[in-house]
């Protein structure tokens, strides 16, 4: 037992904070090596390239929701990791914001090679102090990911009040009494409050879903939710994007889950990042293109009911 390597999975509703939270934990000096393991809901990864830290690996799934199609990807990478036991300390599992945490912690306990190897050490839920009691009246994932945390980092504290505050951790709680919640802001909390807790307590999880051991185990699924990813083999204009991107998500917003871009602008040698929630936009330039990297620009949205059609063209359009 005590020599299986640890598996934080780490989970939260689109956007609440989880690559930030993320980003903390692999910048802090701890001495320890950690596997990433990222998943997206796009067919674009862009997390990876959101995640610092130079000796982390980084390993990518695409193309489907972790609790879903990809399930034998995560039990693929992961079988190839333990047989490199001894070079991680732990596992960190990144999961899309739609996924539901039962059927990825499931894998811990049902396949037997990962048992073996791996431990879950804890579920750990960010949750977005903002949004979250709107999302627990439309996402079920939202409801699912709150109920199956070890560990709830109940984040962006600063967009509300301290009353709203107050009735959010209640809402929390009356979903989940037993997990541990911290209040935070950029989730800046110490690293020994997320890792290595040993929290993840199947009994408890047995008690809330009792078919959580079975096989074609039931879960909920939010059948609206797309994602729009488009990709430009170049750079973009500044002057005709930022109104594209703003105008966008104040149209779009409420349908706008959450979207999140790298583009490349002209005579710029770093790279242009943006993230959003809603109609909240946030870009800044990070990091500088390498020597001999072609500039190229993605975008991805994730939300309901988006115009497919009109996103792509009006990114294309917005080529420099
Ligand atoms: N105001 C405020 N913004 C925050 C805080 N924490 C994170 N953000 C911002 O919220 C946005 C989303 O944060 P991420 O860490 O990318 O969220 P995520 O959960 O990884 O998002 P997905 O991977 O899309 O599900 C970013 O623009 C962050 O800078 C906070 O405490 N307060």
């Amino acid at each position: 037992m005590t020599d299986k390597i640890p598996v934080t999975v780490l989970t939260g509703y689109l956007g609440a904070g989880k690559t930030t939270l993320l980003n903390r934990i692999l910048t802090e000096q701890h001495g320890k090596k950690y596997a990433v393991i990222v998943n997206e809901f796009g067919e674009i990864g862009i997390d990876n390239e959101l995640v610092v830290g130079a000796d982390e690996e980084v390993f990518e799934m695409n193309n489907g929701c972790i609790c879903c199609t990809v399930r034998g990807d995560l039990i693929r990478i992961l079988d190839g990791l333990m047989k490199r036991k001894g070079k991680f300390d732990a596992i960190i599992v990144e999961t899309t914001g739609l996924a539901d945490p039962a059927p990825v912690a499931q894998t811990f306990f049902m396949d037997q090679d990962v048992s073996d190897a791996a431990r879950l050490d804890a579920v750990v839920t960010v949750a977005d102090a903002k949004w979250l009691s709107d999302r627990l009246k439309d996402a079920p994932e939202a409801k699912n990911q709150i109920a199956f945390a070890d560990v709830i980092i109940l984040n962006k504290i600063d967009l509300v009040s301290p009353q709203e505050l107050d009735e959010v951790e209640g809402r929390i709680r009356a979903i989940n009494p037993y997990a541990k919640v911290h209040r935070t802001q950029n989730c800046a909390i110490p690293i020994t409050d997320v890792l290595d807790r040993k929290a993840f307590d199947l009994d408890r999880i047995i008690e809330i879903e009792p078919s959580f051991l079975e096989e074609g185990h039931h879960h909920h699924h939010d059948e609206e939710m797309q994602s729009v990813s488009v990709h430009l083999d170049g750079e973009v204009d500044p002057e005709k994007f930022m109104p594209w991107i703003s105008n966008l998500t104040q149209v779009e917003g409420p349908n706008i889950l959450r979207c999140k871009g790298i583009v490349a602008f002209p005579d710029e040698p770093k790279r242009f990042v943006f993230q959003g929630v809603h109609m909240i936009l946030d870009g800044d330039v990070q990091g500088e293109w390498k020597p001999g990297e072609k500039h190229t620009s993605k975008v991805v949205f994730i939300g309901r009911d988006l115009n497919e059609k009109a996103i792509r063209e009006g990114f294309l359009a917005c080529a420099a």
